[in-house]
């Protein structure tokens, strides 16, 4: 592909060779952001990092062949052709999508601070059910009904996204639904290409550490309504949050199509919903009719999240009667309220992925109805994340469980005894037990057969990040193991 075709028409200023036709005329053979997989042909995509600065690998990047630099109009860029902007992130984005273009027909993105990963997967599995080749993007990696593979982020970096987009329309998948995280609607990693409808969850205290505030962090996660669907897209809002009516009003300020989904939602108004033994009924009414759904997932968590990935189903053109059939026979989702082992005793044991306040709030209460004794719940917070919600996930855990065993997540570079203080700091009766393994043991050996055992934070994950090594950790194989 020629680079004169991949900047056409956008916004930037070209220097060296691009004014000369023989600078357009150039052949591009990839896009890379980081200088260490540049190869001849390639357009750099250099941007100041918060770890580093990217303009500081241009001249490297020219030595391994970069055609051309997209990076700010005052980045220095020699033996290379210079396409300025003041975004460079953003015009990146546009160019690597023209590259990789086409994409699946239809591209949903869902973001909120809980809920993305179950609800890109949710709608993944309806679209299947009605006979569209699907699939999602997001935390649990690139999944199509044959194949499963990790990227390691919950959004890629935007080389990563577009071209497994691209690569997903090559293997004949029309209806995609991806993840778009706070961290990567602010880097702009997942754009570029046509996003016809955008999904809001909910949005509770997470990420601090890098967005500042509660205000920042909602303008990030905005960024999907205001600029990355399209313009003649659709919006689903889970209409029962405390920011809902704000994303609302930005919603309709952009002019999108608006499904609101949930108990005050008006295209999916969840009028009723009663926990069953497997799962929970559920009285959705719709275009003026009621409908019931024996929905085979526990927790007012598990249905908002269905809701809002049939609302996307719908918002995208599927049959309302048709998608609040299906829902009746959607599968679990990995991690997410998965019940791992029934121990020796009699006690079944939950792993659950919630990391945050809200989600341990919504695990916790997902749970309680089916708890006849004690509920036993078991957790703790990652290092290098946003420190001042561990005192918060403490106190709710203290407040809504009968017994808390607080333990190690994922450290990483900090002192696990000092992150346990932290946490311990909203739950002074909880316990504490180093080392997420004898943690799992003890929480199983106390449970009794009416009583409940839920293992928080980790869901699918397969490590215990210590340091910066990746330590095997799975907590249902931990579970079954200690199960007895
Ligand atoms: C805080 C954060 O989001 N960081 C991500 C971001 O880093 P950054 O832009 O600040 O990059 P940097 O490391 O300072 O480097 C700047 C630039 O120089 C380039 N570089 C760097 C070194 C080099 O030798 N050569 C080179 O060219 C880099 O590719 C980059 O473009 O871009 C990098 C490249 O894509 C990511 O790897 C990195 O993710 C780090 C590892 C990370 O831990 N991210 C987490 C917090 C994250 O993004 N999480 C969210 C999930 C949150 C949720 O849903 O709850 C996610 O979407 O996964
Ligand atoms: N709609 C919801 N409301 C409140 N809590 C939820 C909701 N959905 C999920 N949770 C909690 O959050 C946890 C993670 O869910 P999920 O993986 O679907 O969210 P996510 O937004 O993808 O998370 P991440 O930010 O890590 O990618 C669940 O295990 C549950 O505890
Ligand atoms: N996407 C979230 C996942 C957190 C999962 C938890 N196990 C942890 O490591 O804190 C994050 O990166 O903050
Ligand atoms: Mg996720």
């Amino acid at each position: 592909m020629r680079l004169g075709s991949l900047v056409e028409g956008l916004d930037a200023a070209m220097s060296g060779e691009a004014g000369t036709s023989a600078g357009l005329d150039s052949s591009v053979t990839g896009f890379a952001i980081d200088n260490r997989k540049v190869a001849p042909g390639t357009v750099f995509g250099a941007f100041q990092g918060l770890r580093v600065n990217g303009e500081d690998y241009i001249a490297d990047a020219v030595k391994a062949g970069a055609v051309a630099v997209v990076a700010r109009p005052e980045a220095k860029v020699e033996g290379a052709i210079h396409i300025a902007h003041a975004n460079p992130r953003r015009l990146l984005a546009l160019m690597a999508a023209r590259y990789f273009a086409p994409f699946p027909d239809v591209t949903v993105a869902v973001t909120g601070t809980n809920g993305k990963t179950s609800t890109v997967e949710l709608a993944r599995q309806l679209w299947r059910m009605m006979g569209h080749k699907s699939a999602s993007i997001g935390t649990l990696g690139v999944t199509t009904s044959v194949d499963q593979v990790s990227t390691g982020l919950t959004t890629p970096d935007i080389v990563t996204f577009l071209a497994n987009m691209s690569g997903l329309r090559r293997e004949g998948i029309t209806h995609a639904a991806f993840e778009a995280s706070s961290h990567g609607l602010d880097q702009y990693r997942t754009e570029g290409l046509p996003v016809i409808a955008g999904a809001f969850t909910n949005l509770s205290r997470d990420h601090l550490d890098y967005h500042g505030d509660m205000e920042s962090y909602f303008d990030a996660k905005m960024r999907l309504f205001d600029e990355v669907v399209s313009a003649d897209g659709a919006a689903v809002v889970w209409a029962d949050d405390a920011w809902s009516a704000k994303v609302i009003d930005r919603v309709q300020a952009r002019g999108l199509r608006l499904l609101t989904v949930g108990a005050q939602g008006d295209a999916l108004r969840l009028v009723n919903r009663t926990p069953t033994h497997l799962g929970q009924t559920l009285e959705i009414e719709a275009e003026g009719k009621l409908y019931k759904v024996n929905l085979p997932l526990i927790g007012a968590y598990q249905a908002a999240n269905a809701l809002t990935a049939a609302g996307l189903v719908i918002a995208t053109g599927g049959d309302t009667a048709k998608v609040l059939e299906l829902l009746g026979r959607v599968q679990p989702v990995r991690g997410r309220l998965e019940r791992a082992v029934i121990s020796k005793a009699g006690a079944p044991v939950y792993v659950d992925y919630a990391h945050t306040p809200d989600g341990l709030k919504a695990a916790i209460e997902a749970l309680r109805p089916h708890t006849r004794g004690k509920l036993i719940t078991l957790f703790g917070a990652g290092g290098d994340r946003d420190a001042g919600k561990r005192p918060l996930m403490g106190k709710v855990a203290a407040e809504l469980s009968d017994h808390v065993i607080v333990t190690d997540d994922n450290p990483r570079s900090e002192e696990p005894s000092a992150i346990r203080a932290a946490v311990l700091a909203g739950a002074r009766q909880a316990q504490e037990i180093g080392g997420r393994r004898a943690a799992i043991a003890a929480a199983i050996a106390l449970a009794g057969p009416d009583d409940i055992v839920l293992l928080a934070g980790k869901g699918h994950e397969q490590g215990q990040i210590i340091g910066d090594r990746v330590l095997p950790f799975d907590d249902v194989t931990v579970a079954r193991e200690c199960a007895g």
